[in-house]
C-alpha cells in the first residue's frame, strides 16, 4: 500500500475501505441514492506506454487524482437535487458511479430504482444493428419485456425524427443522429431516477430545445428522483429544491437550493 493509500484509508471508517455498490429496482424505498465515504481514485501515468507497462510491472510511477474524495450524501425518493461545482469538481464522476459506468475505489454506494442517464447518449449502440433493433436490444438490457418495448417504440422513433434511417444500420448515422436516438430512448423509458447533465447538447439547436422541454417535463413529475448537473443557477433554482456543492471531489455544502447557490456564487466571486 502506498503512503497516499494509507492516508485515504486512515481518514475513513474501516468498514468503508472496501468499495461496495448495492443496486436494486426498489422504487418504493425512501432513499433513492446514498453515498457513504465514497472515494474514486484515478491513476495518472506519464504515457499510454507507461499505463500499459503498469499492468505487468509494479514500479511504473504514477500520480493519483481523487475525483471523488470521501464523499457522502443521501438523496430521498422524489427529490430534485442540483450538483453545483466548478470544472473538475467531481460531478460527472459521481454521476457515472450512480449510473454504473464507473465504480468507487472506496466507500459504499446504494441506488434504489431504475436509473436513466442523459449523458454520453451515443455510447453502447451496436453499429451493425438498425436503430429499431438497437431500441429492442437496449430495452432488453434495461430489463423491459417485449410488450413494454413494443409500446415504447413508436414514441422513441417519433421523438428521434430519424425517418427511413430507423431501419438502416447505425453505422450509417451521423453522431447527432445517434445522440438523438440515445436521448429518445433514455427519456422515454420512465425511470425512477433521472440523471441529467444540462450541458448535454443533442443534435441541432431546434432539437436541443425539444430535448430540454422533455427533460423539464420529466423533472416536474414528483415521483422521479432527479440529479441535475448544471452551471446555470437559474435552471438549478427552477427545477431543484436542494443543492450539493462539490469542490476537489468533496461535498463542501448541502442545503436548500437558494442557499447552495448563494454559497457557490460567493465561493467563486
Ligand atoms: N478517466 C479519468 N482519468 C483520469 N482523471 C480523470 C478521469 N475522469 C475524471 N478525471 C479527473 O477527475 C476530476 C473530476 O472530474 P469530473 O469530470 O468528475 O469533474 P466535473 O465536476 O464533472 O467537471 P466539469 O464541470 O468540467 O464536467 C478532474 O480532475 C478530472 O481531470
Amino acid at each position: 500500500m502506498s503512503s497516499s493509500d494509507t492516508n485515504i484509508a486512515a481518514s475513513i471508517p474501516q468498514e468503508f475501505a472496501r468499495p461496495s455498490v448495492v443496486r436494486d429496482n426498489d422504487s418504493n424505498a425512501e432513499v433513492a441514492i446514498q453515498f457513504e465515504h465514497v472515494t474514486k481514485t484515478y491513476k495518472l501515468f506519464k504515457s499510454d506506454r507507461a499505463r500499459f507497462l503498469a499492468t505487468f510491472l509494479k514500479k511504473v510511477p504514477f500520480k493519483r487524482v481523487n475525483a471523488n474524495d470521501d464523499l457522502s450524501f443521501t438523496i430521498k425518493r422524489g427529490e430534485a437535487v442540483a450538483f453545483l461545482g466548478n470544472n473538475g469538481a467531481g460531478k460527472s464522476t459521481a454521476l457515472k458511479i450512480i449510473t454504473g459506468v464507473s465504480y468507487p475505489t472506496q466507500g459504499r454506494v446504494t441506488v434504489h430504482g431504475r436509473v436513466s442517464a442523459l449523458l454520453e447518449l451515443s455510447a453502447g449502440f451496436d453499429p451493425q444493428l438498425s436503430g429499431r433493433e438497437n431500441i429492442a436490444f437496449r430495452g432488453q438490457l434495461w430489463g423491459l419485456s417485449n410488450q413494454e418495448i413494443k409500446e415504447l417504440e413508436p414514441d422513441i422513433i417519433e421523438f428521434a425524427e430519424l425517418g427511413d434511417y430507423i431501419d438502416q444500420p447505425m453505422r450509417t448515422y451521423s453522431s447527432g443522429m445517434k445522440a438523438r436516438l440515445g436521448f429518445a430512448f433514455a427519456s422515454s423509458i420512465k425511470p425512477d431516477i433521472l440523471v441529467v447533465d444540462e450541458a448535454l447538447s443533442v443534435g441541432d439547436r431546434r432539437f436541443s430545445k425539444k430535448c430540454l422541454k422533455r427533460v423539464h417535463e420529466i423533472m416536474s413529475d414528483s415521483h422521479v428522483t432527479v440529479l441535475f448537473v448544471t452551471h446555470s443557477s437559474a435552471s438549478a433554482k427552477e427545477f431543484c429544491k436542494r443543492g450539493i456543492v462539490l469542490e476537489h471531489g468533496k461535498d463542501i455544502y448541502e442545503g436548500d437550493i437558494k442557499s447552495a447557490i448563494e454559497f457557490y456564487e460567493k465561493r467563486n466571486s
